[in-house]
């Protein structure tokens, strides 16, 4: 009898598909069955396939509706990962909430995420009284992350001079020194993955007194081109290898708890460690399907996963994936109005190049 070939589309902006779908990406999945498909968005999705399962990263309503009717016409295909729980991620505050009402347990080290406040207007931003409790340096981020180089253009303010130059609406993050190195955690379905990164240098406290501009800007501070990431060279070239890692048993609780709660199945996290007490780890920012390809041995873990999802469903139905996508997470009204902040009204930096960070 022939071997069942499964069929999954993706649907990806061209960066992200020129990362992720790599030839190694394709073969390995080809030679276990699967057969990764480009879906065309300039026609209907539903008229497409037949697909097993579906993966993406687009936004938008139009998109959100091709997922819809392609769900009413394949009743058994998977939809990695629903709309609306991905939803979440596009905006900062309810992003990191999840965080806080995780509850894990775990001997020796805390987690948790720095103060931060959301500012929607100049005035708010001013008014001192709204920044009770926040102390600078602050980093400046876009509310919205909707994938935009505009949504990850940031900015480090060490004091009130600083705010002239930011357009809400943005979140105010305490910066939080950490030893230069960002925890950058990849989930894949059950897969954990934790790995090093550059990150911002620590702030001293000369340096909290005496910034003249007030703010320095910056984007991506964690990405470098690709194939600087891999290799051994990259980690002694960036210093990490002193850095000890974070206990692992305590990383894939909190990527088990996000991976509930968010009902999402493709994203990473962002930890660092509190330089001020060694135990203590804040989660930053939260990512819907980043970039994988920088993960060591990427193609045999996204290949496992696929076969995985496709074996469960073939075998015992869509329901036992575990990934009834229409199934709109629940949250509440207050996460559903931030949510909701679509479109051009993400907030810009408005930096000027100058004040870029060299790092
Ligand atoms: N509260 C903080 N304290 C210290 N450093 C921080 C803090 N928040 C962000 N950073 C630094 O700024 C970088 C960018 O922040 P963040 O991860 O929120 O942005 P992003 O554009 O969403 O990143 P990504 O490319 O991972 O999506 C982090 O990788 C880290 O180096
Ligand atoms: O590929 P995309 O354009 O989606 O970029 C994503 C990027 O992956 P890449 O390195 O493959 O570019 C991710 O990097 P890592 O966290 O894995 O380092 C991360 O920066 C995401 O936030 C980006 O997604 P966005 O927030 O912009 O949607
Ligand atoms: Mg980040
Ligand atoms: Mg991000």
């Amino acid at each position: 009898m022939a071997e069942r070939r499964f069929g999954i589309g993706y649907a990806l902006a061209p960066k992200k598909q020129q990362s992720f779908i790599q030839e190694s990406l394709v073969n390995l999945a080809r030679s276990r069955g699967i057969d990764l498909v480009r879906i065309d968005t300039e026609r209907s999705l539903a008229d497409q396939g037949p697909f097993d399962c579906v993966l993406h990263k687009l936004y938008g309503d139009d998109w959100k509706r091709e997922l819809a009717e392609f769900r009413v016409k394949n009743p058994d295909g998977v939809i990695i990962d629903a709309p609306e729980a991905i939803e979440r991620l596009h905006n900062r505050i309810s992003m990191l909430q999840v965080v806080s009402e995780l509850r894990i347990e775990h001997e020796s080290d805390t987690f948790g995420i720095p103060k931060q406040i959301v500012i929607y207007d100049k005035e708010t931003l001013f008014d001192r009284q709204a920044w009770e409790g926040l102390k600078f340096p602050v980093i400046a981020k876009p509310l919205v992350a909707d994938g935009s180089a505009k949504s990850h253009k940031m900015a480090l303010v060490f004091n009130h001079d600083g705010l002239d130059n930011l357009k809400p609406p943005i979140v105010l993050q305490e910066f939080v020194n950490h030893g230069g190195v960002i925890f950058k955690v990849y989930v894949v379905g059950g897969y954990v993955k934790c790995v090093k990164r550059k990150s911002l240098p620590d702030v001293s406290e000369e340096e909290k007194l005496g910034s003249l501009d007030g703010l320095m800007s910056f984007s991506q501070i964690s990405n470098l081109a690709n194939n600087e990431r891999t290799d051994d060279k990259y980690y002694k070239m960036m210093q990490l290898d002193d850095t000890e890692m974070p206990p692992q048993s305590f990383i894939t609780d909190i990527a088990r708890g996000l991976q509930q709660a968010m009902k999402l199945n493709l994203f990473n996290f962002d930890v660092i460690r509190d330089a001020r007490f060694g135990n203590r780890y804040l989660i930053i920012d939260i990512n819907y399907f980043p970039g994988y390809a920088k993960m060591p041995g990427y193609e045999t873990v996204l290949t496992d996963f696929f076969c995985d999802i496709v074996q469960k469903k073939e075998k015992d139905g869509v329901e036992s994936t575990g990934l009834d996508s229409y199934e709109v997470f629940s949250c509440d009204d207050e996460v559903r109005k931030i949510v909701s902040c679509d479109g051009d009204d993400g907030g810009d930096l408005n930096l000027e190049e100058e004040n870029r960070i060299q790092v």
